[in-house]
């Protein structure tokens, strides 16, 4: 039998849920959450989207299909004319310049997602960096479902978070996310289990990590 990336999470399914309902999503989602906190994030996110634009430039070197290294191509094309561009911009509605950003001490729990996901690129193949990249891209994806289906999230002008949520409910970053898990799928359809063990191990820790991320945001820690 074949696996599919809904094993992963299932493997996985207390980290997964604490990730994806983590007390700063649903202070995203009811619009409460503290505006400290959330320029935090946001300027360690903006490292953190530097070191993930590195990943899919990892993941363009790991490729050994024309299809993977178009698809690698594509990853850091979106997070570099996409995501980061977008990221600068929300930034500067948040009173944050660009300039700011590029002289940021990176907190230490941006380091540690950033390095896991890079190392565990480098030691294993692409499957294992696309494994340790999925809490990113598909989480956020999933997040963002998530909060919309919740009651208490408040969209539109009243929530200061509202232009976030819609960053990652855009049919671009649906569409990404979306091609992501099939190529997931039909990656994992073919490993063994001894393989499929290994690969939930990168999972839980990079699922992990995206924990410590929100936490950081929320302790402003550095
Ligand atoms: C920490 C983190 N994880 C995921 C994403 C979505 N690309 C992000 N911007 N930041």
């Amino acid at each position: 039998m074949g696996y599919c990336f809904s094993d992963l999470t299932a493997a996985c399914q207390d980290d997964w849920r604490a990730y994806i309902e983590h007390d700063f999503v649903r202070a995203l989602g009811d619009g409460t959450l503290d505006q400290g906190a959330f320029r935090h994030y946001l300027q360690q996110d903006y490292l953190f989207l530097i070191h993930f634009a590195r990943a899919y430039a990892l993941a363009a070197y790991k490729s050994r299909t024309l299809a993977d290294l178009r698809q690698a191509h594509e990853g850091l094309r979106a997070i570099l004319d996409v995501e980061l561009g977008l990221h600068v911009d929300y930034c500067r509605d948040w009173g944050i310049a660009e300039t700011d950003l590029a002289a940021l001490p990176e907190a230490r729990a941006t380091l540690a997602y950033t390095r896991y996901v890079l190392d565990t690129g480098h030691r294993g193949d692409l499957l294992d960096l696309h494994v340790a990249l999925a809490p990113c891209l598909v989480g956020y994806g999933e997040i963002a479902g998530w909060l919309k289906a919740q009651p208490f999230t408040v969209r539109g002008g009243a929530n200061p978070y509202d232009a976030w949520i819609a960053m990652y409910e855009s049919d671009d970053f649906q569409a990404a996310m979306g091609a992501e898990l099939e190529w997931l799928d039909a990656r994992l359809a073919e490993v063994t289990p001894r393989r499929f063990n290994e690969l939930v191990e990168v999972f839980r820790y990079a699922t992990r990590l995206e924990i410590d991320f929100w936490q950081m945001g929320l302790d402003r820690a550095d």
